[in-house]
């Protein structure tokens, strides 16, 4: 198709049924009411005891960049067939209202708000699917990562998932998030360069096959690079890969620095256990023993209780793509909305299944730290307004089990959410990635460990203050209400 419009912009990265419905509340006069959308998912992700927060440098990208283009118009306009008053209102369109978020690297769980909106009708809804598009992805990675680095532990974990992931921003993205979950470096170049993660890498068997001879690929890696890993599974680990580092490693000494072998097949217990011993014998118990092959945190356990001597860990596919759950299922939803004599009122939806009722009104998020232990008792959802440090013992229930319940004190209620936007202006320093990363390890580090193994971890709670629960239940039985008053007429 002859290319008409360039893709110069992010607004149109939306559903159509965003702007179907922003015509609807503008014609209407409904867009400018005050509005407030939360982001959040339901289910912790691959059985895990918490998920890590990515995606808000992202969204900020996306929020400065909150305008349609001339192109964005004449596409709406030629092809969407929207009418040019409407036109003319996207055209002048600029986001205006307040966006409070958790920190990226940040430890959440479900349930909760991730991302709070408020904001005009019409802006709020507008930016729904970017937000969930991104949130989604990245927060999926980062927990996947945060996983596999859990059970990698000391070791080196590389990430190699560019040529499998769901196109190029997967990759770059997820790389990203990937790394500040505790991920050490990267093999895409881009992402090096556009955030500076260390990048790190091998060579293929490409390049053995090209020269059609192992010990002359490995001279000739050698003679033009001094930091050398050689791929050892071409022919024959251990009767021809191995010892043609070996050989090689010896005759270049000082002029180049071994690094050690990478093994990228058969079986990584038993091959890296010998190419361990055969590098030990040969002088070299400094060299290290990469790993990589369609490696994820299951494998990685299983070849750490065979005893497999591995020091770095290449993953690709399994972490890019979040290979055993494609989706995190966050979502986002109406709680509250300003009514015609300019109240805000609380809105619900409900559902058979009380886990997706929601939960409606204006509210906040509480981390409940343990003073003396320094771990997390749970986290607290209030409505605006309360202050749950004032209280001296805090009653934590489960939402839904409610006879679940614990009492609280000498705790720190630190608040989860951090201002990013007010009216419609950035407010919020972004970190360095650096520092993501560090506040994400600090974060994990108030989990209690029972939260933290891969393995059926616990239950970590999230409750609602009592307020908050008895302002759901308020809306509803007035929505049950409602419904019967329909049903009878
Ligand atoms: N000792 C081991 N215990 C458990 N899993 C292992 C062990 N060694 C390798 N694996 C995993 O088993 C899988 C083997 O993959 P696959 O059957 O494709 O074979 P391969 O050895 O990689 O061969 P090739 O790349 O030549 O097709 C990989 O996921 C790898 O991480
Ligand atoms: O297994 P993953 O976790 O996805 O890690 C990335 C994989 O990508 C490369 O294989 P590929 O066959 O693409 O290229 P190669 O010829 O260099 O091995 C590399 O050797 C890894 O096996
Ligand atoms: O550098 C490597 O060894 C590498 C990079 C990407 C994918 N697989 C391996």
């Amino acid at each position: 198709m002859e290319k008409k419009y360039s893709d110069d912009g992010f607004m149109l990265h939306t559903d159509l049924y965003q702007i179907n419905m922003l015509e609807t509340y503008w014609r209407d006069g409904l867009h400018k009411r005050k509005s407030i959308f939360e982001l959040f998912f339901r289910k912790l992700p691959f059985g895990n005891g918490f998920a890590v927060f990515a995606g808000l440098e992202r969204i900020v990208q996306y929020i400065e960049n909150f305008r349609f283009t001339d192109d964005d118009i004449a596409y709406l306009r030629n092809e969407a067939g929207y009418g040019e008053d409407f036109l003319d209102y996207l055209n002048n369109l600029r986001f205006t209202g307040k966006i409070t978020s958790m920190r990226e690297g940040e430890v959440v769980f479900g349930s909760e708000p991730l991302i709070r909106v408020d904001a005009p009708l019409g802006e709020a809804q507008l930016i729904e699917t970017a937000l969930l598009n991104i949130v989604n992805y990245q927060t999926l990675i980062a927990t996947k990562a945060s996983r596999i680095k859990h059970v990698v532990g000391n070791e080196v974990a590389m990430e190699f998932g560019t040529r499998r992931a769901q196109e190029m921003d997967a990759a770059l993205w997820g790389t990203r998030a990937a790394y500040l979950a505790g991920f050490d470096s990267t093999s895409n170049v881009r992402a090096g360069k556009l955030f500076g993660i260390p990048v790190a890498g091998t060579h293929a068997h490409s390049m053995v096959q090209a020269y059609r001879d192992e010990y002359a690929a490995f001279s000739k890696y050698a003679e033009t690079h001094k930091d050398c890993v050689f791929l050892v599974d071409t022919y024959d680990t251990l009767r021809s890969g191995v010892p043609n580092a070996i050989k090689v490693a010896r005759e270049f000494g000082d002029r180049i620095n071994f690094i050690g072998v990478r093994l990228d097949s058969g079986d990584l217990a038993y091959l890296s256990k010998e190419a361990r011993r055969m590098l030990d014998e040969a002088g070299f118990p400094d060299a290290k023993v990469v790993a990589s092959s369609d490696l994820d945190e299951y494998t990685i356990v299983n070849l750490k209780s065979q005893g497999a001597k591995i020091d770095s860990w290449g993953i690709g596919t399994k972490l890019i793509t979040a290979y055993d759950q494609a989706a995190l299922g966050a979502v986002y939803k109406i709680v509250s909305i300003e009514n015609e004599a300019g109240v805000m009122e609380d809105t619900i939806k409900i559902s058979a299944n009380p886990e997706k009722v929601t939960t409606p009104g204006l509210k906040k998020v509480y981390r409940i730290i343990n003073k003396k232990k320094g771990y997390a008792e749970g986290d607290y959802i209030t409505l605006e307004g309360e202050n749950p440090a004032s209280e001296k013992r805090l009653k934590m229930f489960h939402p839904t089990h409610t006879y679940i319940k614990k009492y609280v004190s000498d705790f720190e209620a630190r608040e989860l959410h951090t201002d990013i936007y007010a009216d419609g202006k950035l407010v919020y320093k972004l970190p360095s990635l650096e520092e993501i990363r560090k506040y994400a390890k600090e974060s994990l580090g108030h989990l209690w460990d029972e939260y933290k193994r891969s393995l059926n971890p616990e239950e970590y709670p999230v409750d609602l203050s009592q307020k908050c629960w008895d302002n759901k239940m308020r809306n509803i039985e007035e929505v049950r209400a409602k419904v019967e008053r329909i049903g009878a007429e």
